[in-house]
C-alpha cells in the first residue's frame, strides 16, 4: 500500500512519510491508494481481541511493515497504558438499544487521546530512529491541543506550537494547554475563531519550503494516522454490541466538527465493518448537516455554542469524503476544492446527494436541545453527558429508529465543560487531575490572526 493525495499531485508515499508529511504537498489530504478489505470470516475472529490487539491488526493493514512488529506492539502498549480504563474505550448500555462508547479515559479526558497518545509516541520513535527534529504545529478548538501537548511535553527532539482561538475554548481546556511549563511547548492564543487557526496552519503546511525548512509536523486530523487510530474503536464497539445483541445492525451517532471522527467510521465501514448508518451530529455551526440534507456545502455565520470544540465551519476532512464521493477522482476533487476557495460554496448533483444520504443521516442540535438532553439523561439514566456527547445523543434520538441499535460516541468528559453543565443546574465533582489545574500558573501569548505574526513567532520558537 502507498498513500496518495486527494488532489492527485503528490506521488505515492509510504506510511512513515505520510505521518511526516501531514498535509499533502499539493495542499490535499493523504489517503491510502486502496482501502484494505477485511473478510466477514476474519471480522468474526477479531471479535474477542483486546483493544491493543485490535489496534495492532488494524494498523498493520496500513503500515507496510515499515515499523517492525515488536516496535509497533510496544508503541500501542505504551500509548494505551496511560488510559484509566483497562478497556481503553468501554461501551456502556444506557437503554435497550442505546449504547455510549466512552472515549474520554485518556490523560486529557477527550477522545483525541486515543490517537494522539499513539501519534506522540510514534513521533518520538521516528525522531530517535531517524535523528529527525520534529516541530509540531497544530490548531485546536480545545481538545486536540491539550491532548497533543500532553502526548509530547518534555520529549526530546520535539517542539510543539498550538494555536487556539482566544477565549473561545472552555476554562478547563485553556488550563490544560496553558499550565504546561515544559520548554518545548508554545501556546498561541489567536484573536479569531478555530477556522482562522486552521486556515493559518493549512497555509503554512502548504508552503513546502517553509514546512521543509522548519520540519513541520501535523497532529490535527490532517494527519492520516489520526484517522487510522480512530477507526479502531468503531471495530471495538461493534464487537461489544454483537456480544450483547448477536446479529444486530449497528448505527453510530458521532458528534462532528472537523469531520475526522465520523470519517474514521466511514473508513471502518469501507474496510468491511458492517456499520449500518452513520449519524452526523453537529451543533448550530451546522454546515455539515446542511450538506447532508441539501447537498450544499457553504459556511454559515460562526456561533459560540455549548459545545465549543465543534464550533467549526470549514471541516478539514470533508475533502477526504468528497474524494470518495466523486469516485476517487483526484482531478474532480481538486476542481471542487478550487471552486470552494474562489466561490465559497460546493454544490453537488442530486445523484451524489442520494449517495451522501445513503452514507449519513444528520441533525444540527440547538443550544436548548443540547442542555435539555443533558438534563433528561441525568435525571432518567443517572448518566452525565458532556455537551458534545449530548449533541450525539440528541441526533441519535432524532435519526435512529427506536428498533435499531445505536452507539453514540462520547467524545469528552463533562468536567471539561462545566460552563454548560452548570446551566442545567447539575453540580459535578472534578476528577483530581482537572481540579489540580486551577492552582497552576498559565503560559500563553495572545496574537492576531495574521499568518505573518504567527510565522514571526514560530521562527523564533523553532530556532531557539
Ligand atoms: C469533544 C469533541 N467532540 C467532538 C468533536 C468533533 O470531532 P471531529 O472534529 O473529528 O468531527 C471534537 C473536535 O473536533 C471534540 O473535541
Ligand atoms: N475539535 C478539535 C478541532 C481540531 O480537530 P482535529 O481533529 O483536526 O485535530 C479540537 O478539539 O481541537
Amino acid at each position: 500500500m502507498n498513500f496518495i493525495s486527494t488532489r492527485g499531485k503528490t506521488a505515492g508515499i509510504g506510511f512513515i512519510d505520510t505521518v511526516l508529511m501531514g498535509l499533502a504537498d499539493d495542499g490535499g489530504l493523504l489517503i491510502p491508494n486502496e482501502i484494505p478489505h477485511i473478510s466477514a470470516a476474519r471480522l468474526k475472529e477479531m471479535e474477542s481481541l483486546s483493544y491493543q490487539d485490535l489496534a495492532y491488526e488494524v494498523f498493520s493493514y496500513y503500515t507496510n511493515n515499515e515499523i517492525p512488529d515488536e516496535d509497533l506492539k510496544d508503541l500501542i502498549r505504551q500509548s494505551y497504558a496511560t488510559f484509566r480504563d483497562p478497556e481503553v474505550t468501554p461501551v456502556k448500555k444506557l437503554t435497550d438499544n442505546m449504547y455510549v462508547m466512552e472515549l474520554f479515559h485518556g490523560p486529557t479526558f477527550a477522545f483525541k487521546d486515543v490517537a494522539l497518545q499513539f501519534l506522540g509516541n510514534l513521533y518520538a520513535y521516528v525522531s530517535k530512529k531517524q535523528n529527525e527534529i520534529i516541530h509540531i504545529l497544530g490548531a485546536t478548538s480545545g481538545d486536540t491541543g491539550a491532548s497533543a501537548i500532553e502526548g509530547v511535553r518534555g520529549k526530546e527532539g520535539i517542539r510543539i506550537c498550538i494555536l487556539h482561538p482566544h477565549q473561545k475554548v472552555s476554562r478547563v481546556q485553556e488550563l490544560q494547554m496553558t499550565t504546561v511549563d515544559d520548554e518545548n511547548v508554545l501556546n498561541l492564543s489567536v484573536e479569531g475563531t478555530f477556522d482562522d487557526c486552521q486556515r493559518i496552519i493549512k497555509d503554512l503546511f502548504a508552503d513546502v519550503p517553509f514546512k521543509t525548512k522548519y520540519h513541520l509536523r501535523a497532529i490535527n486530523s490532517i494527519n492520516f494516522v489520526r484517522i487510522l487510530a480512530q477507526t479502531v474503536y468503531y471495530f471495538y464497539a461493534y464487537f461489544r454490541v454483537q456480544k450483547d445483541k448477536p446479529g444486530a445492525k449497528v448505527n453510530f451517532s458521532v458528534p462532528t466538527g472537523n469531520f475526522g471522527d465520523i470519517f474514521a467510521g466511514y473508513l471502518a465501514k469501507r474496510m468491511g465493518l458492517p456499520v449500518n448508518k452513520l449519524i452526523l451530529a453537529t451543533n448550530e455551526n451546522n454546515i455539515l448537516e446542511r450538506f447532508v440534507l441539501e447537498g450544499v456545502y457553504r459556511p454559515g455565520e460562526f456561533k459560540s455554542t455549548h459545545s465549543p470544540s465543534m464550533d467549526i465551519q470549514v471541516a478539514s476532512n470533508f475533502e477526504r469524503y468528497l474524494y470518495y464521493l466523486l469516485g476517487e477522482n483526484p482531478q474532480q476533487a481538486a476542481a471542487y476544492m478550487e471552486g470552494f476557495k474562489t466561490d465559497g460554496v460546493i454544490t453537488i448533483a442530486p445523484e451524489l446527494l442520494s449517495r451522501v444520504q445513503a452514507d449519513f443521516a444528520a441533525h444540527g442540535v440547538g443550544g436548548e436541545e443540547c442542555l435539555a438532553t443533558i438534563g433528561s439523561y441525568y435525571r432518567e439514566h443517572g448518566y452525565l453527558l458532556d455537551p458534545h456527547t449530548a449533541c450525539g445523543v440528541a441526533a441519535y434520538e432524532k435519526c435512529s429508529p427506536a428498533e435499531e441499535v445505536c452507539v453514540t460516541l462520547s467524545t469528552a468528559h463533562p468536567a471539561k465543560f462545566n460552563e454548560s453543565i452548570e446551566l442545567v443546574g447539575i453540580e459535578q465533582t472534578y476528577p483530581q487531575p482537572i481540579q489540580d489545574l486551577f492552582a497552576k500558573p498559565q503560559h500563553q501569548e495572545i496574537v492576531d490572526s495574521s499568518v505573518e505574526e504567527i510565522v514571526r513567532r514560530l521562527e523564533s520558537f523553532y530556532t531557539k
